[in-house]
This record gives structure tokens, sequence and C-alpha cells, in this order.
């Protein structure tokens, strides 16, 4: 159907016209283009965006319920849309009319008559600004080898939970995972397969974090990191032997590890229980250390081990960095 790399599907197009006429030339212009949505008022086209998160918007100037410039600039202050870029297709050209459309987070506008060339080609150019910027966004959050958040999305992600947590009073864990005799996994088998044995674990660990609000990251080289909120000792215990067994389970040879055949993971982990006293005081960093002590005592104990600290009772804080 469209041309357009779009993750293997077809760009969604959202057009917001009550009329008929416009909606008709609008489709015929654009069908080749990608996936058509249609919505004649406000009220339907916010449903639709909830439903379809379209990939561009064409936006009439009059609708029954509200004025374009208004939906634009709800659609602008809303997170979840903000990014869409909004076309406007309008026969007003007036005093300010352009001022006002760039005023409300327009991307562009077109005016009637409708020349199909004119609208086709400036569709495609927004399309393609806004595919190249997701690609970038999702180039700067992310691992390249393993597809996991970056630590730079980790950091963001705990301070906002940590955060969230404070303010719901509900616990959170984070955990540090590493794996194994690392360097003698990639001294025996070579680079290509430690990289090809890092993104196994990987997608293993993103798999088993899938709550909303989990986050598994790529937090240093052979050494991952998660945030598990509403997660207390015992939950984050139970999940972090499943995630152990299931690494065990992939029984990738590693000849060279001093006492496992395979390849293991170390794990510490640190949860903030819920009601604890020193909550106020502490900030997200105390948990990470305590989280990289842990893993430091798993090393210590053997590897292939858990270790948990835990903060619910009161402790010794160390100054905010
Ligand atoms: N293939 C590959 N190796 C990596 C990557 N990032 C880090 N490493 C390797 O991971 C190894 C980590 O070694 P160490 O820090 O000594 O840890 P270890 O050998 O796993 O030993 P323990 O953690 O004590 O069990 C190093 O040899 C790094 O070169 C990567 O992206 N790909």
């Amino acid at each position: 159907m469209s041309d357009l790399n779009w993750q293997g599907k077809p760009p969604e197009i959202l057009i917001i016209d009550d009329d008929s006429s416009v909606v008709i030339t609008l489709n015929k212009v654009l069908r080749k283009v990608g996936r058509i949505r249609f919505a004649p008022d406000a009220a339907h086209a916010f449903i639709s965006m909830s439903k379809y998160r379209p990939d561009l918007i064409l936006l009439d100037m009059n609708l029954p319920d509200l004025d374009g410039l208004q939906i634009c600039a709800k659609i602008k202050t809303d997170a979840n849309t903000s990014d869409i870029p909004v076309l406007f297709i309008t026969s007003q050209t007036g005093h300010n009319f352009e001022e006002k459309v760039f005023d409300a987070g327009g991307a562009d506008f077109i005016v009637k008559p409708l020349n199909p060339r004119v609208v086709a080609s400036r569709v495609l150019t927004h399309l393609n600004y806004h595919n190249a910027i997701r690609l970038l966004k999702n180039q700067a959050n992310t691992d390249s080898l393993t597809n996991l958040a970056n630590r730079r999305i980790f950091d963001e992600q705990l301070s906002v939970e940590f955060r969230r947590a404070r303010r719901q009073n509900e616990s959170i864990t984070i955990a540090m995972i590493d794996i194994d005799e690392f360097k003698k996994y990639n001294d025996q088998y070579g680079h290509v397969a430690g990289d090809d044995c890092l993104k196994s674990i990987a997608l293993l660990i993103q798999k088993s974090a899938h709550r909303p609000g989990d986050l598994a990251a790529r937090y240093g080289g052979e050494e991952f990191a998660l945030i598990l909120p509403c997660t207390d000792t015992s939950a984050a215990s139970d999940f972090i032997a499943r995630l152990m067994d299931k690494v065990r389970g992939l029984q990738l040879a590693h000849a060279d590890d001093s006492t496992h055949q395979y390849v293991t993971i170390s794990v510490g982990y640190c949860t903030l229980a819920s009601h604890n006293a020193n909550i106020l005081k502490l900030n997200e960093w105390v948990l990470v250390e305590a989280a990289d002590s842990a893993l430091y005592e798993s090393k210590q104990a053997g590897r292939n081990t858990v270790t948990c600290k835990n903060l619910c009772l009161p402790i010794a804080i160390n100054a905010p960095h």
C-alpha cells in the first residue's frame, strides 16, 4: 500500500473533516500513502486518536463542536499525541491565518480547492520527517546491540518511578544483573558469540519485565539493570529466581566457567518497602548503590547467586549525588 518504511505497516492518517466531498477527495489522493481513518468532529477524532494512534492528522478549520485551532492546541498539549504532525485544510487565508496555525502547533496547511499533487507531497514530506524523528529518538534511547533501554533512559525512569513510589507509598525494587565470567566466554568463543550471548540474555530479561512501569536496561558492558515498581522483597525474590532459572534454561555452553557448564548470571537487588521510615530522606541512588553492593556480594559468594539488600529498616543514609 505505502512505499514508506513504517515498521512493517502503513502509516495511520486521520482526516478530521465534516465535509464529505473533501473526505472523498483526500481518500482518493492518500489511500496509497497510508491507512486512512475519518472523524467528522472533535469528539469522534479524540476517540479515534486513542484507539489508532495516527502518524499524521489532516484537520479542517471549522468543525461542528470545536474549531480546528482548539483541536490542534489540545493535541499538542497531550503528551501522548503532541508529536503527531497536524496539517490544516482550509479555505481561509486571511489576516494572521498562518501565524494562528503555527501558534496552535500546526505543522503546515493546505489551501482549498485541493490540488492532489500538493496534498500528496505535503503529507509525504511530513510523514517522512515524523518517521525520521521517531527513528532518531528510538536510537537515542536504546542500546543498539540488545535493543534494551540505555543508561540514559534508566536514569530518567529511575527518578520518575522513585518519586512515584514515594508519592504513592508503594514499594520499588532495583536489581543489577551481571553475566558470570563473561571475559572468559569472550576469550573462549569470540566477541561475536559474546554479543549473541548478551542479546539472548537481554531478550529474556526484557520478556520477564513486562508489567507497566517495569524497565530493563543495559547498564554497562555485560551488566543489566531492572526497575520493578510496586514490587516488594518477596515478589522481587520470586521474579529473580525465575529469571535465573530461565538463563540457566538457555543452556548456553560456557566450557571455561570455573563452576558451571552453562552461562549463569549473578544478581543483586534492593527493595524500598512502602512505609519505610526514612523514605523522605532517601534518594533513588541509594537503591542503586545497595543493589550494586548486593551484586558484588553475589560475585564474592561464588556467582550464579542472588543477594538482597533490604531498606525497610532505618539505615545509614549516604549523601545524595
Ligand atoms: N562480546 C561482548 N563483550 C563485552 C561487551 N561489553 C563488555 N564485554 C566484555 O565483558 C567482559 C566483562 O569482564 P569482567 O568485568 O572481568 O567480568 P567477568 O569476566 O564477567 O567476571 P565476573 O563478573 O566476576 O563473573 C569483558 O571482557 C568485556 O570485554 C559487548 O558488548 N560484547
